[in-house]
């Protein structure tokens, strides 16, 4: 396929995604086996496509003047992909699939500087509902937060520290030029990339079926080193999923103390027996409501790490259309797991052990409010500082602009896509009284 007949599948999927209020994954699926004479290539640049529109969604209406799927589409195409109005006329002329040529307007919003005057949430592509949430955590940053959430995402790894180190994994993917990440002592990261090109799929290599690393935001990775280096020889990861987070604790170990991965609904452990083996981790017990639930840790957990449900707002980048599915409900609903979760996780920790409470969320409804209110109601509780557990567990010191004072209480590490190039994640460290 040529440009022109990807301009216009693009705007056929986003129509489909908006009119129907469709996931973009589904929408992306069905045009797929509608057009199966589409090449691999042609699916990644009509996806890439896509999720860049829905990345600025609100930014590029503005600037075009229209929300329609096809300004949406040829917006993100001239700006974001960087072609000028004669590449723009040569793509739209050459090819029978291409999209109706250029009007007038269409040619003046893409050539012209973008129109002045655009409410803040819209600069920074951010839903008008959640907007004052943005401003509670970030004031007068908010825009500039919104607008790094709205660009893509690298791809980053964990190196398996159990099986391997970093040089090992970064030579094993030379060819994808795998860099250290600068914050994590454990991470690769692949760079974002442009236009219409896709990132490679590691999980196809040799390296990841020998368990020598995972696929993890470096800001998970850091929530996790942050958790496991509070110490001590019994840690519950909550809130375990899939177990992106119980991995990195038991790299982190050395296998040594006993980790619990719990989580409510165990159906969420998904293969993570098969990733525990693959990683070489022997000190992982599986616990949840359906078989030993942690009643016998009342009380006697040295470090328990909830990894809260949540809205997701952190990982934009990688998830956009996330950002204009989440509802009003949605967030309440969440707020309620999150107290649930803390309220149920704090019984776990031990006299001078230590609650660890994270998000993937920047939303300070889910974040510092849900600190706030918990501090209020476990005055046992206390906030301890993250620039001490960073250099503890990095050997680095933290750098500015991640800790976060919390009016009265103490401080927060929060990572941004605007200050760390990370995904948005909120960590807050705590402490039981002796
Ligand atoms: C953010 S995800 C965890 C991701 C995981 N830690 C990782 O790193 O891959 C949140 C998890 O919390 C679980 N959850 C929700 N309410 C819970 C509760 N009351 N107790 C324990 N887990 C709960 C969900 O089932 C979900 O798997």
């Amino acid at each position: 396929m040529k440009d022109g007949g990807r301009l216009t599948a693009a705007i056929e999927i986003i129509d489909d995604i908006f009119s129907r209020r469709r996931p973009a994954a589904d929408a992306l699926k069905d045009w797929g086996l509608g057009h199966r004479f589409a090449g691999s290539g042609d699916r990644a640049a009509i996806g890439n496509l896509v999720f860049d529109v829905l990345r600025r969604r609100l930014s590029l209406a503005w600037r075009m003047g229209d929300e329609s799927a096809r300004s949406l589409v040829l917006g993100a195409y001239g700006t974001m992909w960087r072609r000028d109005i004669a590449d723009l006329d040569a793509v739209l002329s050459d090819d029978r699939h291409a999209p109706e040529p250029l009007s007038d307007g269409e040619r003046a919003a893409l050539s012209g500087d973008v129109p002045e005057g655009a409410p803040d949430h819209m600069r920074a592509d951010v839903p008008e509902w959640l907007w004052p949430e943005f401003v509670a955590a970030f004031g007068e940053r908010a825009v500039e937060e919104g607008r790094a959430l709205a660009g893509r995402a690298p791809l980053d790894l964990r190196v398996n520290t159990l099986k391997a180190d970093r040089e090992k994994v970064a030579k094993a993917l030379a060819r994808f030029d795998a860099a250290e990440t600068p914050l994590s002592p454990v991470g690769l990261r692949i760079a974002a990339p442009e236009g219409p090109k896709r990132l490679p799929h590691v999980q196809s290599e040799d390296a990841f079926r020998k368990g020598w690393f995972e696929v993890q935001d470096e800001a998970s990775q850091l929530a996790a080193l942050l958790a496991g280096g509070l110490g001590g020889g019994q840690s519950v990861d909550y809130c375990a999923g899939a177990g992106g987070k119980t991995l990195a604790l038991a790299a982190q170990s050395r296998n040594a103390g006993q980790i619990y991965a719990h989580d409510a609904d165990q159906r969420r452990f998904g293969d993570i027996r098969e990733r525990l083996k693959r990683a070489g981790v022997r000190n992982v017990q599986l616990r949840g409501p359906d078989g030993d639930t942690l009643a016998d840790l009342e009380g006697r957990a040295d470090t328990v790490l909830v990894d809260a449900p949540c809205t997701g707002t952190g990982t934009w980048r990688r998830r956009p259309d996330a950002k204009w599915r989440v509802a009003p409900g949605a967030l309440e609903l969440r707020i309620a797991e999150q107290e649930q979760v803390l309220a149920e996780a704090a019984r776990l920790v031990k006299p001078g052990g230590h609650l660890v409470y994270a998000t993937c969320s920047l939303l300070a409804a889910e974040n510092e409010g849900r600190i706030a209110a918990f501090l209020d109601a476990n005055p046992g509780f206390r906030l301890t500082a993250p620039a001490d557990a960073w250099l503890a567990a990095t050997g680095a010191a933290m750098p500015d602009g991640i800790g976060v004072t919390l009016k009265d209480r103490g401080e927060v590490a929060r990572l941004t896509p605007a200050t760390t190039e990370t995904d948005g994640f909120f960590v807050a460290l705590m402490q039981r009284a002796e």
